[in-house]
This record gives C-alpha cells, sequence and structure tokens, in this order.
C-alpha cells in the first residue's frame, strides 16, 4: 500500500502518462499543467491586462470587424423614404439572410456595439446602463463570441497529500483536461485489477493454509475479510487520486459566456459541497466537493450580471477581488458545511465582467466595485428609441427574420406582417420619426404572431395574424388598464359629459405601455392652522408638489391665499404602479377650479407637466394616454405642444378624439373650464400676472417660456 501511495505522490501528469499510452498516441504531447497561484502571471498581469490597447493588438480576430452590417437581400435602387421595408424587394423573411455572428445581428445601439467590441480587444470590463429588452445581454454574448478562443483553459483540483483541506489547482489547455482525467482513470482501474488479482490471491493461499493445514476454517473467513476489507480501503484512496475536472473547456464552441443575474453567492464564486462522512474510509476527498462558480466558468470569457446591485456585498467584495487578482480559490459557502473547512489554491477567474441594469443599478452597486469598472473598463448607456430610416427598417425586417430563424418552428413572415411589425415598432418608440430598440417585447410580437399563423396551419404569417397578436398580447398593465375602464363604465363611474367644478380628468401611464384615465378632485376649505395640502388616494407626494407648483401662480392671479388654506387633492382610484409625474397640469386645474368655483368640461381629458412659471412641459407616454382617454369615452384630449410630435395613435381612435395641444396652463383653463365671463376674468387675470399673448381659440400656442426637459 506504502508503496502505492508514493507512486501517486508523484507529479499528477506523471502516472497518467505512464498508464496510458493510447491516448498519448492519437493526441499531442500532454501538456505540462499550470499551477495557479497568487504570483502566477495571468494574475501579475491581470490590471495591466485590463489597460486600453490602443493599437488594438491584443486579438487580430476581431479587426476584421465591420460596423452595422446591412441586410444581404435584394434591395430597390431608388429607395422610397415612405417604403415600409426601405426598398427591401422581397416576398419573406425566408429570402432575408440572417448573419451568424451575433454582433452582426445587433441593430442599433451603434454606441454599445463600438465600445463591445473595443473592450473584447483590449479585454477590458463593460457596464451597460438601459431600459429592459434593448440587448444588454445579446451585445455581452456578441462579445464572448468576439474573445479570442485559442486561450480557452481547463481547470483541475488535485488531492493534495499534504494537506487535504487544500486541494491543488492546475491549468491545461482547453481539452487536454479530460484527456488527463482519462488516463488517471484508467491507471487506477488497472492498478485496481492488479490488487484485486493480488488479494485473490492471498485469500486463496490464506484459506487454503487455513482450511488445509491448520485445520481453522472461521480464522480463515476472517483473515481472508480482514485481506478483503484492507484491499478495498486501499483501491478507495487510490480512486481519490484522480483530479476533479472543475471547468472543462473541450467541446466549448466560444470563449465561455456566464450569466450570473440574480445568481447566489455559491453559483457565482464555486462552492464545496458537505460530506456527512469526513472521515472513517467512507469520505469523499475534499477536492472531489469542490464545486466552480459562475466566476470560475468565465474565465477567457465573459462574465454578465444583470442587476449588479442585487448581489449582496459580501459576494460584490468577492467579486472584485476576483477581478483584482484574476484568481480566487473556492471555499464552501455554508459555514455550517464540512465545505467551509475546504480552500483550493486560486482558480484563475481572468473573465472579463459585463455588468448591467437600469440607472438604480447604477447608484446602488458597491462603489469600488463600480470605480473599478469605470477604471479599468467602459460604460455606456444604452438607447431606447432609433431613427426611423430606411436603413433602419430594412434591419427591423431582418430583425424579423432573426427571430423567426430563432424560433425555428415559426411559419415565415410575408410582407404585409413585417409591415405590421415596424409600424408597431414606430407606435412603440413613443417618439416621432424613431422606432424602438426594445426588441424583446417586439420580439415576443414576432413569436404571437408566428405561434397564432402556425396553430391555423397558415403557410406564412400574414398582417392579421400580427393585428391579432396585438390584441392578444398585452400587457398585465394593459389588462388591468383595461379592466379598470370598464368597472368604471359598468359602475358609471366614468363621468365625460358635462362640467363638474373641482374635477379634472387627468391622465396617466401604468407600466411602459398603458394609459390610464385618473381623474382628480380638489377640494378648497379654510385652515384652522397653516395650509396645508392633504392628498387621499396613494400620490400624496405627487399631489403636494403639483400643489406647490401651481401654488406661486395661484399666488399672483387670486385674491385668495393658498397658505391659509387646506386644499385637499384626491386621485380617485388611482393604482400602483400608476406614474403619476405628469398630473400637475390636472392638480392645477382642479385646484384653480375649485378655487374659483367654475367647473371643468368633463368631456376632456389633460395630460402635461407645469413649470412653476405656468408653461406646459412634454409628458410621455402621450399615444397610450390619448388611447385610454378615446376608450373612456372622451372626445378631448389636452396635451402639451411639445408632445404633439409623439403622437401615434391606432386608426380607430383617431376619429374619436380632438387633440389639442397647449404651451400654457391659461391654454387648459381656456379650453377646459366653463362659462364665458367667468373663464374670461380668469384667463385675463392669468396673462396678465404670467406676460401671456394667449390668442383666444383652442390649442393656439402662446407664452413659449422656457421649456425643460421632460419629467418622465
Ligand atoms: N439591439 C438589438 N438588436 C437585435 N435584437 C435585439 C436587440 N436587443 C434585443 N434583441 C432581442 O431581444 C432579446 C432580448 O434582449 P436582451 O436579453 O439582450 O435584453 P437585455 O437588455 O439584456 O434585457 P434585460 O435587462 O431585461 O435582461 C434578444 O435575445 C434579441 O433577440
Amino acid at each position: 500500500m506504502s508503496n502505492d501511495m508514493d507512486k501517486d505522490d508523484r507529479h499528477p501528469e506523471q502516472g497518467a502518462r505512464d498508464s496510458d499510452e493510447s491516448t498519448q498516441q492519437d493526441s499531442e504531447p500532454e501538456p505540462e499543467p499550470t499551477p495557479v497561484s497568487g504570483d502566477q502571471p495571468t494574475d501579475g498581469n491581470r490590471e495591466r491586462g485590463h489597460h486600453p490597447d490602443p493599437e488594438g493588438t491584443e486579438s487580430s480576430s476581431i479587426d476584421d470587424l465591420g460596423s452595422s452590417v446591412e441586410v444581404s437581400a435584394d434591395i430597390a435602387e431608388d429607395v422610397d423614404d415612405d417604403d415600409l421595408l426601405g426598398g427591401l424587394l422581397i416576398d419573406s423573411t425566408d429570402e432575408i439572410e440572417v448573419p451568424d455572428r451575433l454582433v452582426d445581428q445587433v441593430i442599433g445601439q451603434e454606441h454599445a456595439r463600438d465600445v463591445v467590441m473595443k473592450a473584447a480587444k483590449q479585454r477590458r470590463h463593460v457596464m451597460m446602463i438601459g431600459s429592459p429588452g434593448t440587448g444588454k445581454s445579446m451585445l455581452a454574448k456578441a462579445m464572448a463570441e468576439l474573445l479570442p478562443k485559442e486561450e480557452l483553459q481547463d481547470v483541475l483540483v488535485y488531492h493534495n497529500p499534504d494537506d487535504g483541506n487544500q486541494p491543488k489547482v492546475r491549468t491545461v489547455p482547453a481539452g487536454k483536461g479530460e484527456q488527463i482525467v482519462e488516463a488517471h482513470k484508467e491507471e487506477a482501474r488497472k492498478r485496481n485489477q492488479m490488487r484485486s488479482f493480488l488479494m485473490w490471491i492471498i485469500i486463496a493461499v490464506v484459506l487454503g493454509y487455513s482450511l488445509i493445514i491448520a485445520g481453522q476454517i472461521l480464522l480463515g473467513i476472517l483473515a481472508a475479510g480482514i485481506i478483503y476489507l484492507a484491499f478495498r480501503y486501499g483501491s478507495r484512496s487510490g480512486d481519490a487520486m484522480i483530479p476533479n475536472l472543475l471547468v472543462n473547456n473541450a467541446d466549448t464552441k466560444t470563449a465561455p459566456f456566464e450569466d450570473s443575474t440574480g445568481a447566489h453567492a455559491g453559483a457565482l464564486l464555486g462552492d464545496v459541497r458537505h460530506d456527512p462522512f469526513q472521515s472513517g474510509g467512507m469520505e469523499t476527498p475534499s477536492h472531489d466537493r469542490v464545486e466552480p462558480g459562475a466566476i470560475h466558468k468565465a474565465n477567457k470569457g465573459v462574465l454578465f450580471i444583470d442587476e449588479i446591485n442585487t448581489l449582496d456585498i459580501r459576494s460584490q467584495q468577492h467579486l472584485m477581488t476576483a477581478i483584482q487578482e484574476g484568481a480566487f480559490g473556492i471555499t464552501g459557502q455554508s459555514e455550517r458545511s464540512s465545505g467551509a473547512m475546504v480552500q483550493t489554491e486560486p482558480v484563475p477567474t481572468d473573465f472579463v465582467m459585463v455588468a448591467a441594469g437600469n440607472l438604480d443599478a447604477m447608484e446602488n452597486m458597491h462603489p469600488a466595485l463600480r470605480s473599478r469598472i469605470k477604471g479599468y473598463g467602459y460604460e455606456v448607456y444604452m438607447d431606447d428609441t432609433i431613427e426611423d430610416t430606411p436603413e433602419m427598417r430594412r434591419k427591423y425586417a431582418r430583425f424579423v427574420a432573426q427571430e423567426v430563424a430563432k424560433d425555428g418552428r415559426l411559419p415565415s413572415f410575408d410582407r404585409e406582417a413585417m409591415e405590421e411589425v415596424i409600424l408597431e415598432a414606430r407606435r412603440r418608440a413613443g417618439r416621432k420619426g424613431h422606432l424602438t430598440l426594445e426588441f424583446r417585447n417586439l420580439g415576443g410580437l414576432v413569436r404571437v404572431a408566428g405561434d397564432i399563423g402556425r396553430a391555423e396551419g397558415a403557410d406564412t404569417v400574414t398582417r392579421e395574424h400580427v393585428l391579432q397578436a396585438k390584441r392578444r398580447s398585452r400587457s398585465i398593465e394593459q389588462q388591468i388598464a383595461d379592466d379598470y375602464i370598464q368597472r368604471r363604465k359598468d359602475y358609471e363611474l366614468s363621468v365625460n359629459d358635462g362640467f363638474v367644478t373641482g374635477r379634472v380628468n387627468g391622465l396617466a401611464v401604468m407600466g411602459e405601455d398603458s394609459g390610464i384615465v385618473m381623474p382628480v378632485m380638489a377640494e378648497v376649505a379654510p385652515s384652522q392652522g397653516p395650509g396645508q395640502v392633504i392628498a387621499t388616494g396613494k400620490l400624496q407626494e405627487i399631489a403636494e408638489e403639483s400643489v406647490q407648483n401651481v401654488s406661486a401662480i395661484i399666488k399672483k392671479f387670486s385674491d385668495e391665499d393658498l397658505s391659509e388654506k387646506d386644499v385637499h387633492i384626491q386621485f380617485v382610484q388611482a393604482y400602483e404602479g400608476v406614474d403619476g409625474d405628469s398630473a400637475s397640469v390636472t392638480v392645477a386645474t382642479a385646484v384653480i377650479s375649485a378655487l374659483e368655483e367654475v367647473g371643468v368640461a368633463q368631456n376632456i381629458a389633460m395630460t402635461g407637466s407645469l413649470s412653476v412659471r405656468g408653461d406646459v412641459l412634454p409628458v410621455g407616454g402621450v399615444t397610450h394616454k390619448i388611447e385610454a382617454a378615446a376608450k373612456a369615452g372622451m372626445d378631448t384630449v389636452i396635451i402639451p405642444a411639445a408632445n404633439m410630435q409623439d403622437v401615434m395613435i391606432e386608426d380607430e381612435y383617431k376619429e374619436m378624439v380632438e387633440i389639442i395641444p397647449v404651451s400654457h396652463i391659461s391654454e387648459v383653463l381656456d379650453v377646459a373650464l366653463e362659462g364665458e365671463p367667468e373663464k374670461d376674468s380668469l384667463i385675463a387675470r392669468l396673462r396678465t400676472i404670467t406676460g401671456s399673448t394667449l390668442d383666444k381659440g383652442k390649442g393656439t400656442t402662446v407664452n413659449k417660456g422656457p421649456s425643460s426637459p421632460s419629467p418622465q
């Protein structure tokens, strides 16, 4: 036995080489595994490796990258600007070639795309901030495709005869790890065969001696049992010398891409499994219980973490160490597990990190981790929309083809179906002359339309299928909003005609794509002490802010002093998730109406943000808001003039509502308030105090005050 142990104490590869000649014959000479330790060259040079390489000399495989790739399909010579397919001379998505490389499939996001290509060349970290579904993880995957595959490594963990709780770690070029493990297994198998043979001979001799010569049957059986156990125990410890192939890149086609979004510490940093036996010959050797984390599997590739701020601080700190050192030892993550006693030698973690999220993610992430990315990488803000050009529309048609190809079961889309998807991309952009870059949702529409076509057994997906998909694939917010409108109709709570004092039909957005009518009621009453703003409903903060904004205006034109009054505001049936930022024009109108006791027209709905000077500033989601007003039976909608270019309502609503653009609160009051004399005197007062040059009549623009960006 001691001979066996001595043999296993040799360099692990030595044993492997001796034992398996056939493996060696078919393959290249086995490379010497590289120990990974703190002074490993990769570690020491780690930060240097992340400095910019202005010449981009580090990887020539990325040098052939073009910029944005044009669609491969027949294109008309003279492209009509209005052509929804940007001049593509095709009948269906079948005729569009989908590029092989992910980076060529990315549409828009030119800046992020350039950064990713540069960062891949220079092996630098990237932080991508932006809306969901705009291609952050797609770009991170694309980056992995761009990293050189030649550098990939396998990682092996070996038993450490000097300290069983500190397994040794070795790296070899990708594909060699499997060979080494196989060689060790083969050697162990042969050794076991030899041992079994030896064991049976000894047992036979002992039994023979006990039975024939000594006549001691029982003693013979006992001795044979002891010999059997001794040999079994010996063979187990022989098996223990087989290394654990921790990271296997034998079949990896590109540099690894590891998505660690929402990962727990063990999955991110690696773990050592608990061993219930721990001793007595039944235990599993510690090196066999070591599990790699995403940081180890991503070695030489990309580690992608979305919503990085949701990682606990300890994990963020360890992540930072792994980035800094280029290697990170694995230990058991649970303190109560026997795995916590084990700590491997450092395992390489030479990955490029792509951290993603929205603005909150950036603000809440560990400051040191953020500064590490800043110092040794790039930060990029993702676009939400892109200019609507014929070239871009061709790419959107290609996007439909990409999604069809990716799904693999959907019928192809015909011209009109592609056009309808592009129209929807325009609508979802919420900005004139732009297309949305929120592709995940658009891809969802393509899949639902494809599924409808497939369920009908259609050869191609048509416009009608896309329209049906649009009706079916309503978001939760849209479903709540529609349900809300229906219920208000059922209970006759919607007021959409006549005049009511202090009540205004406001408009708000829920989620990203649903408008909702949110009536605001105001009541002004003398106060016992200093006046205050009292809001019922869920939007206290918004009410206070809106009243504060409007109080400056009211103070000027009204004899009433708001500071001596209690202003009660109610957002009627406000829902969780309703974004009320754009309610300030509504609140102002309701308060002025209540204060002056003038009725507000209920056939009108409104949205807009108000400056302290009375300017109506642009807001988000106007298209959805106008559609919500139309659904609820309003026939007039007041919106900020600056938002006019963003209106892209569906045809069915166009006939139902008149849209009135306004630039100043006086225009809102002109349109919405009841009674000529009262209204005229109110507006005249407003005009004097704000210097407005309001022309009478609906929707005329006055008093171009300074405008600021939309609050949404
Ligand atoms: N710019 C783009 N060009 C082409 N397709 C895109 C683009 N962005 C997203 N997609 C499509 O949408 C899918 C989802 O995108 P992806 O997962 O990259 O979004 P994300 O920004 O990482 O979103 P999240 O933050 O919610 O994870 C992709 O698999 C791809 O099909």
